[in-house]
C-alpha cells in the first residue's frame, strides 16, 4: 500500500488543531485554515478528512488567503465552538469562521468568509476522501454545487463562488473585498438518502451561538480562572455523543505519545473511567442532564453479566471494537501503525469498577432522580468486584505487559466497596451492609501492608514495586487516607522527585521493574497526573507550588485553550491525542480545589471513614 498519496503538506503541529464539533462528530481545524480531521457521521466513522495521519492527499478542506500561511490570530466566540480565524495580509484582513451545526438530522459544516479590510485574493481546496483517506469520490459538478459519492457516503458542497473539480479536489478562486461574505456549507447524508437541503449558513451560525451559549446558562463556578474552565467544559461537552449520552475520550486516533513511535492509540469511544471523571467535572459545576444521559447510556451498554463488563464500549454501547492498522496510513510525523479500535477493550482493570460506582453515587448525591436500574446495576457491580478485587489487573494505565496487583486498582476497589456502604447508610437503600463494610476494610489493610514501602515512605505503583505512579496522588481524593496523613505526604512528595520531568509529571516510568508497560519508546508528560499533582501539592499545604504548577498547565495551553494527552516538556509539542477529556477535567477539577470551589458533598471530598468503626 502506498505511504502518501502524494497531497504534500503534511499535518500541522497537535496544537495547532482547534475544535470544532456538533455533539455526533468533531473536526480539527489548523491555523492554516485547513480541516485535516473530521470523521462522519460519527466520531468513530471512517475519516473522510484524514491528513492529520497523512498528508493533503488522505483528504483535508483549506479556507484561507490564497497566498497560503498561518493565520495572525483566531478564537472561538464566547463560549462557543464558532472558531474565528483572522489572517492579516498585505491586501487586507480576512476572518474565516467555522462552526458545525448541533446537529437534528444530517452533518453540516458551514465556513464563511468576510473581509474585514482590502480586498484580500482566496483559496479553497476541498479534497474528500472517504474510509480513513483511500476512496477517492465520484464528484459532479452541478448547479452552484458540487456533490461526492463513494459506497455509503455521500457529500455536497454548496458555495456562493463558482467551484471547479481538478485532480479529484473542489477548488474556487475568489476575491473578498471589506464588508463581503461569501459562504460554503459541505452536508453529509447516507448515499442512499436524497440530498438534504443545506442550512443557510447565517442561521446556522445563530443557532451554533444560541445552544452553546444556553447550554453555558446552567454553569455553577465561581471561582477563579474561569475562562479556562469554560473552555474545557465546552470541549468536555463536545466530546459527548449526544443521541446515546456516550463520551468520547478524545477526538482523534493514533497521535503519537511518542513521536515517531509505536504509542498510537483509538480513543473515540467511551471509557468508563474517563466518563466518569468527565461526569465528576460537569456534575461540579451544575452540569446535570449529561450525567443523567451517561447513567441511561451505561444502563444500556453494562446491561448483561457484570462479569462482562467492559473497560470501554462504543459511543451507541456496542461492545465489539476490534483493533486494526490502517496501512495506508504513514501516520502522524511517521508514527505508524495508524490504528482504529482498541485492543484495550479486552483487558481487566479494576479500577473501572470503582469509577463506575462512584460516579453513580455522584449522581445520586447531585439529586439525580433516584433510579433502581442504576442500584441494581451497582449491586451486580458489586458482587462482581468481591469475587476478583484481589486479583491482578492491567491497571488504568492499560499497560500491555504482566498483569499485577496495581494500588491504584486496589484503592479503586476500596472506593467501590465505600461507595456503596455510603448508598445504603445515606439512602436507605437495600443491601449487605455489614459485608460491604467488612471488604472495603480488608482491601483497606491490603492496600496499607502490601502496597506501602515503609522505607520509602510511599504508596507504590503495584505489591512490591519499585516504580512509583501517579494514579496514587489520587488516594486522598476519593478518600481513602486524608491528605495530613504522612503515607499520604510521603507519596505525594516521592511522586513528584520522582516522576517529575521538566516541571510536569509522567503517569509513571516505563523503565521501572524491567518496564511496566510492556511496550518499547517512551512518552511525553501526562497533562492529567500533572493536575493531579497541583491538587495533590494543595492538598498537603504547598498552596504557592499548586498555584504555580497550575498556571505552567494553563501555559502548555494552545491558543485556543486545547489540550491533548501528553507534552514534551523539553519542547512543548502537544503529544497523544486531542482535544483529550482527562487532560481537560484535569483542569476543571484542578481549578475548582485551588479556588476552593469543590463541593463539599462530592466523595473526593468526604473524609475518610475510620476503618476500627464498625457497626450495622
Ligand atoms: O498508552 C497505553 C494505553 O493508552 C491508551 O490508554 C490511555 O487512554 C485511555 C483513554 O483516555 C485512558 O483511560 C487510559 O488510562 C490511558 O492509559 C490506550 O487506549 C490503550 O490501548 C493503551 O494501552
Amino acid at each position: 500500500m502506498k505511504a502518501t498519496r502524494g497531497g504534500g503538506r503534511v499535518a500541522s503541529r497537535i496544537e495547532d488543531y482547534g475544535l470544532l464539533g456538533d455533539l455526533h462528530t468533531a473536526a480539527l481545524v489548523g491555523a492554516d485554515g485547513s480541516i485535516d480531521w473530521l470523521c462522519l457521521p460519527r466520531f468513530d466513522s471512517p475519516a473522510c478528512f484524514a491528513a492529520l495521519l497523512g498528508d493533503d492527499g488522505h483528504g483535508c478542506w483549506r479556507l484561507g488567503p490564497a497566498a497560503g500561511g498561518r493565520c495572525t490570530r483566531r478564537r472561538y466566540r464566547g463560549d462557543t465552538l464558532i472558531l474565528e480565524t483572522e489572517w492579516e495580509t498585505p491586501e487586507g484582513t480576512v476572518r474565516v469562521t467555522d462552526a458545525m451545526p448541533p446537529r437534528d438530522g444530517e452533518a453540516d459544516l458551514v465556513r464563511v468568509v468576510e473581509g474585514l479590510s482590502g480586498r484580500v485574493p482566496m483559496r479553497t481546496v476541498m479534497r474528500l476522501r472517504f474510509g480513513y483517506g483511500r476512496v477517492e469520490p465520484w464528484i459532479r459538478c452541478h448547479d452552484g454545487h458540487l456533490s461526492a459519492i463513494a459506497g455509503p457516503d455521500a457529500a455536497w458542497l454548496d458555495a456562493d463562488v463558482p467551484l471547479s473539480v481538478e485532480d479529484a479536489a473542489a477548488r474556487a478562486d475568489f476575491t473578498v473585498a471589506a464588508g463581503e461574505r461569501v459562504a460554503f456549507t459541505l452536508v453529509h447524508q447516507r448515499s442512499h438518502e436524497d440530498r438534504p437541503l443545506p442550512p443557510d449558513p447565517l442561521e446556522a451560525l445563530e443557532h451554533t451561538e444560541a445552544f452553546w451559549t444556553d447550554w453555558m446558562g446552567a454553569l455553577r463556578y465561581e471561582g477563579e480562572w474561569g475562562e479556562a474552565v469554560r473552555r474545557s467544559l465546552v470541549t468536555l461537552k463536545a466530546l459527548t455523543y449526544h443521541p446515546t449520552g456516550g463520551i468520547a475520550a478524545a477526538a482523534t486516533t493514533s497521535l503519537p505519545e511518542d513521536l515517531g513511535g509505536v504509542r498510537n492509540w483509538d480513543y473515540r469511544f467511551c471509557w468508563l473511567r474517563d466518563a466518569a471523571f468527565v461526569l465528576q467535572a460537569l456534575l461540579g459545576t451544575g452540569f446535570i442532564s449529561e450525567a443523567d444521559a451517561w447513567r441511561q447510556w451505561l444502563l444500556r451498554a453494562a446491561a448483561g453479566d457484570p462479569a462482562e463488563l467492559q473497560i470501554m464500549y462504543g459511543l451507541d454501547g456496542r461492545h465489539w471494537l476490534p483493533e486494526l492498522e490502517l496501512d495506508w496510513l504513514p501516520g502522524y510525523e511517521g508514527s505508524a501503525p495508524v490504528r482504529i479500535g482498541n485492543a484495550a477493550t479486552g483487558q481487566f482493570q479494576l479500577d473501572v469498577w470503582g469509577e463506575t460506582l462512584d460516579a453513580l453515587h455522584l449522581a445520586r448525591d447531585a439529586d439525580l432522580e433516584a433510579d433502581q436500574n442504576a442500584w441494581d446495576l451497582q449491586k451486580a457491580l458489586l458482587h462482581f468486584l468481591e469475587d476478583h478485587w484481589d486479583e491482578p489487573d492491567d491497571s488504568l494505565w492499560e499497560v500491555r505487559g504482566e498483569q499485577r496487583h496495581f494500588v491504584h486498582s486496589k484503592v479503586m476497589a476500596w472506593a467501590g466497596f465505600d461507595r456503596a456502604v455510603r448508598a445504603v447508610e445515606d439512602y436507605g437503600l437495600d443491601g449487605p451492609v455489614r459485608r460491604l463494610r467488612e471488604l472495603r476494610d480488608r482491601v483497606h489493610a491490603q492496600v496499607c501492608e502490601r502496597g506501602f514501602d515503609p522505607e520509602r515512605g510511599t504508596f507504590t505503583q503495584f505489591y512490591g514495586s519499585n516504580g512509583l505512579d501517579a494514579a496514587l496522588l489520587l488516594i486522598p481524593q476519593v478518600g481513602f487516607l486524608p491528605w495530613d496523613d504522612p503515607r499520604v505526604v510521603g507519596t505525594v512528595e516521592a511522586v513528584q522527585r520522582e516522576l517529575a520531568r521538566d516541571g510536569f509529571l509522567l503517569r509513571y516510568d516505563p523503565d521501572a521493574d524491567g518496564g511496566v508497560d510492556g511496550l518499547p519508546g517512551d512518552e511525553g508528560v501526562f497533562l492529567a497526573c500533572t493536575f493531579w499533582l497541583v491538587e495533590g501539592l494543595h492538598g498537603i499545604g504547598r498552596e504557592r507550588e499548586a498555584h504555580d504548577l497550575f498556571e505552567r498547565l494553563l501555559g502548555v495551553r494552545n491558543d485556543l485553550g486545547l489540550l491533548s494527552e501528553e507534552l514534551d516538556a523539553a519542547t512543548g509539542r502537544h503529544l497523544g491525542n486531542t482535544p483529550q477529556a482527562y487532560s481537560h477535567v484535569g483542569l476543571v477539577n484542578a481549578a475548582r480545589h485551588l479556588s476552593g470551589a469543590h463541593r463539599a458533598a462530592e466523595p473526593r471530598a468526604i473524609a475518610p471513614q475510620d476503618p476500627s468503626h464498625e457497626e450495622d
